[in-house]
């Protein structure tokens, strides 16, 4: 589980995380949502160790972390998708799935065939690069290089940002599978609002850095969730 405890976290002066708390559990999708800027991708960059936080705690099954480098935070099973994918364009989509590996004990690691059935597409593609597979593709290949690394914690920042609807659902259904294997808490950050409602056993609201409401999907009616993230 996932346990994150009165994070603050600032940019120079300004101030953009007021005192975050959130849980997630494995085998639950904790759906977050608000407007522009109000501070869900710094959330999970803090997570994810790649902003440090001003105060606060992140833990993962009670335990603290510390020294909360982007490393570290890997190594410890949390797996980042960040918003924009991130995928290295010259390397082949193999080369960019195998970069997952760095954050696991060991060598002589190879892909899993369950990331390529998840993701077949992958498959296909394996020898292209990275840069030329389409906005859908590369967030495939994002999650899939994210899932290379053994995660029980899966952070996805606007994965159907720019993305076709046909992927968006196939991306939907995928979702769906890590979260019914049990073994992940998925933190998915959302603008597309249908998407989040349909996946999200746990809502969480920010405005202006704060968590407006936090809620299991069957304590929250729709309109009331549409209400908190609208402008
Ligand atoms: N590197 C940075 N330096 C200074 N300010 C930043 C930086 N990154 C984000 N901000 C500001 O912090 C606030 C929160 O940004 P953040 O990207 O976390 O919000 P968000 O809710 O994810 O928004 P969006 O949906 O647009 O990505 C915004 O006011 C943004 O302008």
């Amino acid at each position: 589980m996932l346990d994150v405890k009165d994070l603050t976290l600032k940019y120079g002066q300004s101030q953009i995380l007021n005192g975050i708390n959130l849980t997630a559990q494995k085998g639950q999708i904790t759906a977050v949502m608000g407007t522009n800027g109000v501070g869900k991708t710094s959330l999970l960059k803090a997570i994810a160790g790649r902003h440090p936080f001003a105060s606060g705690t992140i833990s993962l099954d009670n335990v603290p972390l510390e020294k909360h480098t982007a490393v570290n935070a890997a190594r410890a099973g949390i797996a980042y998708v960040p918003q924009g994918r991130e995928v290295f364009p010259m390397m082949t989509v193999t080369e960019n799935l195998e970069t997952g590996f760095a954050c696991l004990d060991g060598g002589g690691h190879s892909i899993p065939d369950h990331i390529y059935d998840l993701f077949p597409v992958l498959r296909d593609m394996s020898g292209r690069r990275g840069g030329d597979l389409s906005g859908g593709q590369q967030q495939q290949l994002a999650i899939a290089r994210a899932l290379i690394t053994k995660p029980s914690v899966l952070l996805l920042d606007e994965p159907t940002e720019g993305i076709q609807p046909n992927i968006i659902k196939h991306i939907g259904e995928v979702i769906e599978t890590l979260r019914d294997q049990g073994e992940i808490a998925i933190v998915l950050v959302e603008q597309f609002f249908d998407f989040a409602f349909d996946l999200g056993d746990r809502f969480v609201t920010m405005s202006r850095g704060s968590v407006t409401l936090d809620a299991l999907s069957a304590d929250v009616e729709r309109q009331q969730l549409l209400d908190l993230v609208s402008v």
